[in-house]
């Protein structure tokens, strides 16, 4: 299958490759970062500052095939967040992430690059992403009700958000937020103290932060900050859960958290016929 996006339209720093067999996508680079995007789910896989340690975990076990959802990155959950609401046989997180996406525009600027993705349809929703990639990472996803009556989206930015061990690092910004425990499907409140991980946890917090990941590991704090969500899920599968996941290695889940601009359970959104709506997160690493 040749490569759908035609090199005589990438500027200069990007180049169109091939993610695995069938799987097209984009390799960025500029002086200061180097990234990947897949068109096969609309999902960036990697975005490394030069020198620096990755601000994305991808899994080295992940089912690199058409149908198959990529472990890692930035996953889109899409028109739905978690099971389907209604549909069992529904696969899980959406349509997004197994959609082929189509790329609309890539501009270089000083501090990066700017693209432009158009998404699948769901019904009568229609999904688009713009990415800033540079100097960290802005990514957003709207959705548009195409339809004549009014439809609702739940979604997430599901990032896979590197780190140099899962034991060591904090996350602030969340501080006595009220979440849904779906291990437990309890309601609970989190402590006013930042969040340390010692187990498997998978929350939804009614929340939208700004947050802060600090890695003393790694001597860097991720500034991460969302807009058009109030809530935030944090996920880590801790290790039970990582020996049950056939495309993560056995120690995977000490590399990464997911720290997930959302809007799910009550947060999802109603859509008015025409109108749209803006999920957004922005990443920013700074030194410690
Ligand atoms: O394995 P998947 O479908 O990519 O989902 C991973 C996790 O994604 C999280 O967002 C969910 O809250 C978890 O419940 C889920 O296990």
């Amino acid at each position: 299958m040749s490569h759908p996006v035609h090199p005589d339209l990438l500027p200069a720093g990007v180049r169109a490759i091939d993610i695995a067999p069938g799987l097209p996508g984009l390799a960025f680079s500029h002086p200061a970062f180097s990234a990947t995007l897949s068109l096969y789910g609309g999902q960036l896989l990697d975005f490394t500052p030069s020198g620096g340690q990755p601000l994305l975990y991808l899994s080295p076990q992940s089912r690199l095939e058409d149908g198959k959802a990529i472990r890692g990155g930035i996953p889109l959950c899409w028109p739905w967040f978690g099971p389907h609401p209604h549909d069992t046989a529904q696969p899980q997180h959406g349509v997004a992430r197994t959609a082929m996406w189509t790329l609309s525009a890539v501009v270089r600027s000083d501090d990066g690059f700017h693209v432009k993705l158009a998404g699948p349809r769901h019904g009568m929703l229609e999904a688009s992403l713009t990415l800033q990639l540079g100097p960290g990472v802005d990514i957003a996803l709207t959705t548009r009700n195409l339809g004549s009556s009014t439809a609702v989206v739940s979604a997430a930015l599901h990032s896979y958000l590197a780190v140099s061990d899962i034991r060591r690092i904090r996350l602030s910004g969340l501080e006595g937020a009220s979440y849904l425990d779906k291990l437990s499907a309890a309601s609970c409140q989190l402590p006013d103290a930042p969040w340390q991980f010692d187990a498997a946890t998978d929350a939804v917090v009614a929340a939208a932060g700004p947050c802060t990941l600090t890695d003393p590991g790694w001597q860097r704090a991720l500034a991460i900050s969302s807009s058009g969500s109030a809530t935030t899920v944090v996920w880590t599968p801790w290790q039970q859960g990582a020996a049950n996941m056939a495309d993560l290695p056995d120690e995977g889940w000490q590399q990464f958290l997911c720290v997930e601009a959302a809007n799910a359970g009550s947060d999802a959104r109603e859509l008015a016929p025409g109108a749209s709506h803006t999920l957004r997160q922005q990443l920013r690493l700074q030194a410690l």
